[in-house]
């Protein structure tokens, strides 16, 4: 399987970029090399998102079973050069945050309570390792500030905002403005319209050597707590230190309406859907569906293996999708056991898994009572394994010796799987669709 790096595009480019702890051989190797001093992360999650209109605020909703804040967490957790990540939220959602830890098995998070501002949040989070008793929070030398209502950061970006805010005091992230800003008079016309191209929309992360961001918040005004929305200018206007700043990423938008909810979740399901492994059984006519589907599934890249090797669990860091052929007549023996390997390494842990289940039917032998025995094992199972995150579907396939017929089957066989993959509805777990 062709592997990319991680970069800084439109979206993760490797699914590896948010499926990994810590990839030997990845970037995390020349993070540990550049980054030879503490790190500490500060995430303010202590809003209630007014802008997205719901009950939960917006950084505890659940994108593919799991609260949009723990994609956030894991996106730095998983590089071994950080060290504690202070996760602030408002007192009444501190226990619902210690669940979360727990259930989502987050090893470097400290919960500290919020303020009634962004700044307020921020600068509780920064006293937590000012409070030199705490072991778990040893006083960084540099301290990145990210809203937790980012997830897609990835470790490059992280990387030269650390190295930056090392060398300058203070660094930020920015992206070129999409609307024009324009100032208003108090009776609502125009008063006056900046020059797009001078300016550039602040976003985060940002990084600070922690001396200085603590001591710019030590000094700053009640009005910057209560009104102010840059980190950035404090560190200039209280500490004199100008911020260094590097483009980001698009993908760096901050999730604040209800439609930003459902694009987090689409490129989420859109990078876990890059890869797949066909698994395919000993006998001819699987290989060579194997073989065909493969090609067809041009948009997804695919290793196929076979039953015999499916006992080597490399290729399950590989990705998060599965086809298991077998031959009608075989019941699920092969996709329990893999199950079973899932669940003793935890790779559904995180992302949810997708088996599609694929049964090539030589003959039309089996009998009606036969059929409803096997839909109803399959359904059972399906709804077994969807408790440890892993979404089994079933499509049948019969062989056809025309030609022409056996190519439209296939087809709608890499259809189907492609949308099964691509969707991850749990709704459709345990159906046995026909291709
Ligand atoms: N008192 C506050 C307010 C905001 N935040 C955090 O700051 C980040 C960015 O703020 P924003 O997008 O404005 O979040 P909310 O304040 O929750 O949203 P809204 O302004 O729509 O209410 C979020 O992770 C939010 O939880 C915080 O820690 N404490
Ligand atoms: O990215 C920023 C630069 O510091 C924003 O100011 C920050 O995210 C605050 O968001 P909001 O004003 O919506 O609370």
């Amino acid at each position: 399987m062709q592997q990319e790096r991680c970069s800084s595009s439109d979206r993760p480019l490797d699914p590896r970029c948010m499926l990994t702890r810590d990839a030997e051989g990845s970037e995390d190797r020349l993070g540990r090399a550049a980054v030879d001093f503490p790190v500490a992360v500060v995430l303010p999650a202590g809003g209630s998102g007014e802008r997205m209109g719901l009950p939960t605020p917006k950084q505890f909703c659940s994108i593919l079973n799991r609260p949009l804040i723990s994609y956030t967490i894991q996106a730095f957790e998983r590089l071994s050069w950080i060290g504690t990540v202070v996760v602030v939220v408002a007192k009444e959602n501190h226990d619902l945050m210690l669940n979360i830890v727990q259930k989502c098995n987050h090893t470097k998070v400290k919960v500290v309570h919020g303020g009634t501002t962004r700044h307020r949040s921020i600068f509780n989070g920064l006293q937590a390792f000012s409070n030199t008793t705490d072991s778990l929070t040893p006083k960084p030398k540099v301290v990145i500030i990210h809203d937790a209502v980012r997830p897609f950061v990835e470790e490059d970006l992280l990387l030269k905002i650390t190295l930056a805010a090392k060398e300058q005091g203070a660094s930020g992230t920015i992206r070129p403005l999409v609307s024009t800003v324009i100032a208003t008079t108090s009776e609502g016309y125009l008063d006056h319209s900046l020059e797009r191209a001078k300016y550039r929309a602040s976003e985060m992360p940002q990084g600070f050597l922690y001396d200085i961001i603590l001591q710019a918040y030590q000094r700053c005004s009640e009005f910057d707590f209560e009104f102010g929305t840059e980190c950035l200018h404090l560190a200039l206007q209280y500490c004199s230190t100008n911020a260094k700043l590097i483009e980001g990423p698009p993908t760096l938008w901050k999730v604040t309406y209800k439609r930003d909810l459902a694009a987090a979740e689409a490129i989420i399901k859109e990078t876990l859907s890059m890869s797949a492994c066909i698994i395919a059984g000993a006998e001819a006519e699987a290989v060579e569906l194997a073989k065909t589907l493969q090609k067809n599934l041009n948009m997804i890249e695919t290793d196929v293996i076979s039953c015999a090797k499916e006992s080597n669990t490399e290729y399950l860091s590989k990705t998060q999708n599965f086809i298991y052929i077998s031959m009608s007549g075989s019941n699920f023996s092969g996709v329990l056991e893999m199950v079973k390997r899932f669940e003793d390494l935890g790779h559904a842990r995180l992302y949810p898994v997708v088996i599609v289940w694929v049964q090539l039917n030589i003959t039309k032998q089996s009998v009606n009572s036969q059929k409803t025995e096997e839909l109803t094992a399959f359904m059972r199972l399906a709804s077994e394994v969807i408790q440890g995150n892993v979404l089994l579907y079933g499509i049948e396939i019969d062989h056809s010796k025309v030609p022409e017929q056996w190519e439209r089957s296939v087809e709608r066989l890499s259809q189907i799987t492609v949308a099964l993959i691509r969707e991850r509805n749990a709704a459709l777990a345990g159906q046995l669709l026909h291709a």
